[in-house]
């Protein structure tokens, strides 16, 4: 779908000369900050009243640098659709404040959102009927960009989207993974400077999907693009993301790089292989430690676990006791997923 008008202004100036002409605010140190492509300040939105009432985001607050790619993680119903519909102004927040580029959003917001387009839900924005090239053309035309103008820049991203020969079939005629090419193609055809994209990887394929992220990492790159996305797809995430946001229950409880999720936290997980585990001794280790798989063997079993580190000293001292020898060890590497399963089902989370 697309949100908001573009501006021609925003879409025809060179991002190098946006970024040095943009607001800059002054730090505590006195050194001069980018102001944020997007700030968001304590964002509530519930839906219903009395029991049934949802609290959907509840008191959310971040800011976005300029040219950076954030991720929005969480489990579903965590609040990231409603989130992202609040800050684009189609979902109406109960308090808290949203500024694009310093434009306070609720004051302004067709100025706020000129610099702003989105794919929501892997809607369809694109109308079926005309072919590629016409829907990237009536985008830029709603965007207040005259489409002659960014002719070249269409071709670019059909070629680089790999839909080049698919440039002049009616949108109706592709395949489910084009159809989102296309989307994405259109979100960025009006050359918008901050750009929402929900699930953006829906339904396409491999190489597809790497296509896209190599294009978000480039346009965020070379043409200073921010890129908020929401996915459930952790290899998007750890390839294009500079930063994570972890939602659950409409609260953030993480925002870090991916590699400061992988580092964050006190947990192992660790596979173990002994001939001597049986039903009862597997039994004893599960009052102690989170026994996540159990995999039986002709002799024994192989299993893993998954702890602090106490408990991991504490389940070597029982296997001690029980004089049990391992015949293997292996550290299991955690990725994205592991880490938030943790912190979206962490006590009051
Ligand atoms: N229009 C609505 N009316 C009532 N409740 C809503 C509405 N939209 C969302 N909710 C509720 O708000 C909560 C957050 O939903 P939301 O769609 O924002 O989560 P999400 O993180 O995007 O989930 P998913 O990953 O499943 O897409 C859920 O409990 C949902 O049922």
């Amino acid at each position: 779908m697309t949100t908001g008008s573009r501006g021609l202004e925003a879409s025809e100036r060179s991002p190098a000369k946006s970024r040095a002409e943009g607001p800059e605010s002054q730090a505590a140190d006195g050194t001069t900050a980018p102001t944020p492509a997007v700030a968001v300040d304590d964002l509530h939105k519930r839906f219903g009243t009395g029991p049934d009432a949802v609290t959907a985001v509840d008191g959310v607050s971040f800011e976005v640098d300029p040219g950076s790619v954030v991720g929005l993680l969480g489990p579903n119903g965590a609040g990231k659709t409603t989130l992202i519909k609040s800050i684009l102004g189609m979902v109406v927040p109960d308090r808290g404040a949203v500024r694009i580029k310093g434009i306070d959003a609720r004051e302004a917001p067709r100025a706020a959102y000129a610099h702003v387009d989105a794919m929501l839900e892997g809607a369809r924005n694109d109308y079926w009927r005309l072919t590629v090239r016409e829907n990237l053309r009536y985008f830029a035309t709603i965007s207040g960009v005259d489409p002659a103008s960014v002719a070249d820049r269409h071709e670019r991203l059909l070629d680089r989207l790999d839909i080049a020969d698919k440039a002049d079939e009616p949108v109706r005629n592709l395949s489910r993974g084009m159809k989102s090419k296309v989307s994405l193609a259109s979100v960025l055809a009006g050359g918008a400077e901050v750009v929402f994209l929900d699930e953006p990887t829906l339904g396409l394929d491999v190489e597809s999907a790497r296509t896209f992220q190599a294009e978000i990492r480039r346009l965020a790159a070379e043409t200073g693009l921010t890129v908020i996305l929401s996915s459930h797809d952790m290899g998007v995430v750890e390839t294009v993301c500079d930063r994570v946001i972890v939602v659950s229950a409409g609260e953030i409880v993480a925002d870090d790089t991916v590699d400061g999720l992988l580092r964050q936290g006190d947990a192992h997980t660790v596979e173990l292989t002994s001939p001597a585990f049986d039903r009862g001794l597997l039994a004893t280790l599960r009052d102690r430690v989170e026994v996540t798989a159990v995999d039986r063997l002709d002799r024994g079993a192989r299993i893993e676990v998954t702890t602090d580190t106490e408990g991991l000293y504490a389940l070597m001292a029982t296997l001690r006791d029980q004089d049990v020898s391992l015949s293997r060890v292996r550290t299991v590497e955690r990725d994205l997923s592991d880490v938030l399963v943790d912190l979206t089902t962490a006590e009051g989370a």
